[in-house]
């Protein structure tokens, strides 16, 4: 059969960079492979469900470790990210255990992207075109896979080749999508110094960032995994959340699988912890601090954040608290006005790289960066609003704005309904444990309550799907998508549900 990169009408070569380098995969294979996957998705899916969604989709490249499979339209990326990835990256996975990273990408902007990347030096700023095209999402959703990159973790046979150590990091996090500014400009700097120098002299061990809510710290430790990555795809990168790190170390430990996770974790070159506070437990935080005793000695990078400084994070034992304190702790503060304005041009400008007839002046933006002057997230949630209304509403004023927005300036530091309170309060309302929340267990009793919680975090928090996930034991956002949508239906037939849903809420919002 003749491949389908051979007939992309795109243009696009069909593999990037170094078709000789060991990780290479030849033309022949690649193709092969992409067939079964194919076959394989077809009859997972269903003919209808895959030519609805699959018939266009086309490998793009295959190297280095990373697939990418390009589809003709944003929205079709979108959904299949949104629905398939999690298939389409076990089956890759399955064709060859050392593939990293599956994408998929859109046809149209494929070039661009990659002509921006490549013309960037390693290490230094790159275009701001670049910086668009990265922003935009054209690299789509990544999933980043567990790579057998030493014989220690290969010789632990299948299942040490199988398992997946760290969370997949969301491909829109990166250093050139991060605006830089007086508030984080140190932290900044010394996590690109971390990404860029990770195999020579480490410098700030462990690196220690902190911030309160919404001010980028997921996203700087997110943009230091893709760039060590990007400059050393041979790198052991793992990032995790510390609820997702005592959730694996629960689970290894109740299936008499500690040893093969220590093992798997020893041979790591950079460890990325997020959201230490919730750090819980004496034997897992045990654990922890030999980890990280045993990374740090043999000068493995250790980079963790928090919402707090590690002096203050009360329910660390002391050791981990002064292991963490042994290294660099910096802190981030609010953006100012300028930065918040340029937050707000480049999401504009990753709107426009799906949607080029989107028109949002100048005046617009600067009137919400004056107006929103809390965190990130508060100017994300600002801008999302914004965009979706100049859909209907293309002639928005700014009049018009500070009604849409009304609530977010009235509030002025938003009532914050945090994710662990919902759990807390979710598990106690279903008398569960939360540890049964986070945990796989599938029976009814702890089903429900994981989805309500899971349903709850989604409308009461301005939380991401893929975060919602990380916080839930780790879980992908596709997860939290189908309990979202479970519950969403449940509740419109089931008033008892409906009712208890309401319940919930007011005892959280009680609580926040
Ligand atoms: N300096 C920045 N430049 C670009 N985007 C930013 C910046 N700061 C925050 N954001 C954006 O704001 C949103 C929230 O950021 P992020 O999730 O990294 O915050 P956080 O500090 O990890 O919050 P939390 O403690 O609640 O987890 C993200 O979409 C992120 O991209």
């Amino acid at each position: 059969m003749q491949s389908s990169i051979d007939k992309d009408p795109s243009g696009e070569r069909p593999f990037s960079g170094d078709m000789n380098g060991a990780n290479a995969m030849a033309l022949g294979d690649a193709d092969a492979r992409f067939e079964r996957v194919r076959t394989q998705l077809r009859a997972r899916l269903g003919g209808e469900v895959y030519s609805s969604w699959f018939g266009r989709m086309k490998l793009a490249e295959a190297s280095k470790g990373i697939v990418r499979m390009s589809v003709p339209t944003a929205f079709l990326r979108s959904w299949i990210n949104g629905h398939y990835l999690d298939h389409i990256a076990e089956l890759w996975k399955q064709e060859d255990p050392d593939i990293l990273r599956v994408e998929i990408i859109v046809r149209t902007a494929t070039r661009h992207m990659r002509s921006a990347t490549e013309v960037a030096p390693a290490g230094k700023p790159i275009t701001r075109q670049a910086h668009t095209a990265l922003a935009s999402g054209t690299l789509g959703v990544g999933k980043i896979l567990d790579r057998p990159s030493s014989p220690r973790a290969t010789n632990g046979g299948e299942e040490a080749r199988q398992s997946v150590l760290g969370s997949p990091l969301d491909s829109r996090y990166t250093f050139s999508s991060f605006i830089e500014g007086p508030s984080n400009r140190v932290a900044f700097a010394a996590a690109r110094a971390v990404a860029e120098s990770q195999s020579s002299a480490v410098r700030f061990n462990p690196l220690f960032l902190h911030a309160t809510v919404g001010l980028g710290k997921t996203h700087l430790l997110q943009a230091i995994a893709a760039e060590s990555l990007k400059q050393n795809p041979k790198s052991r990168v793992v990032y995790l959340t510390a609820e997702y790190f005592m959730w694996r170390f629960a689970t290894a430990i109740r299936d008499n699988n500690a040893l093969t996770l220590k093992e798997q974790l020893r041979d790591i070159d950079l460890l990325i912890i997020d959201d230490m506070q919730f750090l819980q437990g004496k034997s897992i935080q045990h654990e922890f601090c030999h980890l990280i005793n045993m990374l740090l000695d043999s000068a493995k990078q250790v980079v963790v954040a928090a919402d707090r400084p590690p002096s203050e994070l009360e329910s660390l034992e002391p050791r981990v608290r002064s292991r963490l304190n042994g290294g660099v702790a910096l802190g981030m503060s609010a953006p100012d006005f300028t930065m918040r304005l340029e937050m707000l041009k480049l999401r504009l400008a990753n709107a426009r790289a799906d949607d080029a007839s989107l028109d949002i002046s100048d005046e617009i933006l600067t009137h919400i960066a004056q107006a929103v002057t809390g965190s990130g997230r508060e100017l994300e949630g600002a801008f999302n609003q914004i965009l979706f209304r100049h859909s209907f509403e293309p002639q928005i004023t700014v009049d018009r704005i500070d009604e849409i927005l009304g609530h977010i300036y009235r509030s002025g530091e938003p009532k914050r309904v945090r994710i662990e309170d919902i759990q807390r309060i979710v598990a106690r309302h279903y008398n569960v444990s939360k540890t049964e929340l986070l945990s796989n267990r599938r029976t009814r009793t702890i089903v429900k309550p994981r989805q309500v919680a899971m349903y709850l975090s989604k409308i009461m928090t301005p939380r991401s799907l893929p975060e919602i996930g990380r916080r839930f034991g780790g879980r992908d956002h596709t997860t939290v998508l189908h309990a979202v949508r479970k519950i969403e239906g449940l509740s419109g037939a089931d008033n008892t549900l409906a009712q208890e849903l309401e319940l919930l809420r007011r005892l959280i919002n009680d609580q926040a």
